[in-house]
C-alpha cells in the first residue's frame, strides 16, 4: 500500500516538476496516463500547432488549451517548445498538451490529428511586404505539408503563414503531389481581415462589434483584402469617405501593426484571437454543428482564379460549401478586378514554387 502511494506520488512529482525530456514526446506512464485520459475522457478534437512557440503560437496555445472542443493539444516547433509546452500544460482545462521539438518529432506530432493549424514562418518588418516573406516561408510551409500528408493526410489545415495568398496554393500543390488533396479540408486563415473589419466599422457606426458581420473576400495582403461594406450585418450605409476610409483601414490593418510594433513583429494577440475563432468554427463544423459560416480563402469557382476568399459553411468535411460573391456596388466590383489581378500572380507564384 505504501509502496503504491509512493509510486504515485513519484509520477505526480514528475508531472509537476517535469524535466524538458519529460515534458517532450516520450512514453513515460504519466504520459502513457495522459493519452489513456484524452482518449477516454471527454470527447474532443485533436489540434497540432506548428510554430507553436512565436509570437502567434504561445497565445494561440494558450487559447486553444481553453477551448472545451479540444481534448489533445500538439505544441511542434523547431525552438522553445519544450518551455511552452511546460508552461500551457500547467492550465487546468481538458487538453492534454504535448511538445514536440525540430524535424525529427514532426512525425509523433501530426499522428492521429483532427485539426492542423500552421502560425510557423517569419513575420514582416516595416516597409516590407507579405510577399516579401516568400522565399523563407515558402519552404517552411512546404515541409510542413510534406509531414501532414504523411502523417495525417485526413486532417483540417488552417493555413495563417505568409503570404497566404501563395501558401495556399503551395500546401495544395504538395497535397497533391502526395495524391491526398482534399480541397474541402484546406483553408487558408483570413479571420483577422474580418475581425478587424468588424471592429473598425463598429467604431464608425457606433455599435458594439459583436453585432456587426462584415463579410472580407478575395485574398489576405493589401487591395486583394476586399471588404464588402454594402453587405454589412446590421444594414447600414456609409458616406463615400466612410467607404474610402473602411476600405483602406481594412486593407492596411497589418501594416498598422508592424508599423506600430518597429520591427519586432506583426500582429501576434489579434491574430492567435482570429485564429481561435476560426478553428473554434472549424472544430464546430466537424462536430456536425449546422449553419458554421465564416469567411476563408479556399480552393473556389466563385471566380475565374483557383483560390478565392469568401463565405464558406464548415462542415463535417471542412469547407463544404463555398458561397458567392452576393451583389457587389460599383466601388466593390473596381475593387474586385484590382484584387483579382494581384491574386492571380500570388496563386501562380505558390504553383510555380512546388511544380518547378
Ligand atoms: N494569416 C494572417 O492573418 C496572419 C496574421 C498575422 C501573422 N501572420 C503570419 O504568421 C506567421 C508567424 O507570425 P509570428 O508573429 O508568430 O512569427 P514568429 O517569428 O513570432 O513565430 C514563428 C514561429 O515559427 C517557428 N518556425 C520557423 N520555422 C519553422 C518550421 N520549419 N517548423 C515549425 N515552426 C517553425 C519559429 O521557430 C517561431 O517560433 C508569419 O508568416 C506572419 O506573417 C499571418
Ligand atoms: O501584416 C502582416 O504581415 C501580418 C498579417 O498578415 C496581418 O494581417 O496582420
Amino acid at each position: 500500500m505504501e509502496q503504491k502511494t509512493n509510486q504515485r506520488i513519484a509520477k505526480i512529482s514528475g508531472h509537476l516538476y517535469p524535466s524538458n525530456s519529460q515534458i517532450m514526446e516520450d512514453s513515460s506512464e504519466v504520459m502513457m496516463r495522459a493519452n489513456c485520459r484524452a482518449k477516454g475522457g471527454a470527447p474532443g478534437f485533436k489540434v497540432a500547432i506548428l510554430g507553436a512557440a512565436g509570437g502567434i503560437g504561445q497565445p494561440l496555445a494558450m487559447l486553444m488549451k481553453m477551448n472545451p472542443l479540444v481534448s489533445v493539444l500538439h505544441l511542434y516547433d523547431v525552438v522553445n517548445s519544450p518551455g511552452v509546452t511546460a508552461d500551457i500544460s500547467h492550465m487546468d482545462t481538458g487538453a492534454v498538451v504535448r511538445g514536440f521539438l525540430g524535424q525529427p518529432q514532426l512525425e509523433s506530432a501530426l499522428t492521429g490529428m483532427d485539426l492542423v493549424i500552421i502560425p510557423a514562418g517569419v513575420p514582416r518588418k516595416p516597409g516590407m511586404t507579405r510577399d516579401d516573406l516568400f522565399k523563407i516561408n515558402a519552404g517552411i510551409v512546404k515541409t510542413l505539408c510534406e509531414g501532414i500528408a504523411k502523417s495525417c493526410p485526413r486532417a483540417i489545415v488552417n493555413l495563417i503563414s505568409n503570404p497566404v495568398n501563395s501558401t495556399v496554393p503551395i500546401a495544395a500543390e504538395v497535397f497533391k503531389k502526395a495524391g491526398i488533396y482534399d480541397p474541402k479540408r484546406l483553408l487558408g486563415v483570413t479571420m483577422l481581415d474580418v475581425v478587424r473589419a468588424n471592429t473598425f466599422v463598429a467604431e464608425v457606426l457606433g455599435l458594439d462589434p459583436r453585432e456587426v458581420d462584415v463579410p472580407v473576400v478575395g485574398g489576405h495582403a493589401g487591395v486583394t483584402i476586399l471588404p464588402l461594406l454594402s453587405q454589412v450585418k446590421p444594414p447600414s450605409s456609409f458616406t463615400q469617405q466612410e467607404i474610402e476610409y473602411l476600405t483602406d483601414r481594412i486593407q492596411n490593418g497589418g501594416t498598422e501593426v508592424v508599423e506600430a510594433k518597429a520591427g519586432t513583429g506583426s500582429a501576434t494577440l489579434s491574430m492567435a484571437y482570429a485564429a481561435v475563432k476560426f478553428a473554434d468554427a472549424c472544430l464546430r463544423g466537424l462536430r456536425g454543428d449546422a449553419n458554421v459560416v465564416e469567411c476563408s480563402f479556399v480552393s473556389s469557382q466563385v471566380t475565374e482564379l483557383p483560390f478565392f476568399a469568401t463565405k464558406v459553411r464548415l462542415g463535417r468535411s471542412g469547407a463544404e460549401e463555398v458561397f458567392q460573391l452576393g451583389p457587389l456596388n460599383e466601388y466593390e466590383r473596381i475593387g474586385l478586378e484590382k484584387a483579382k489581378k494581384e491574386l492571380a500572380e500570388s496563386i501562380q507564384k505558390g504553383v510555380s514554387f512546388i511544380k518547378k
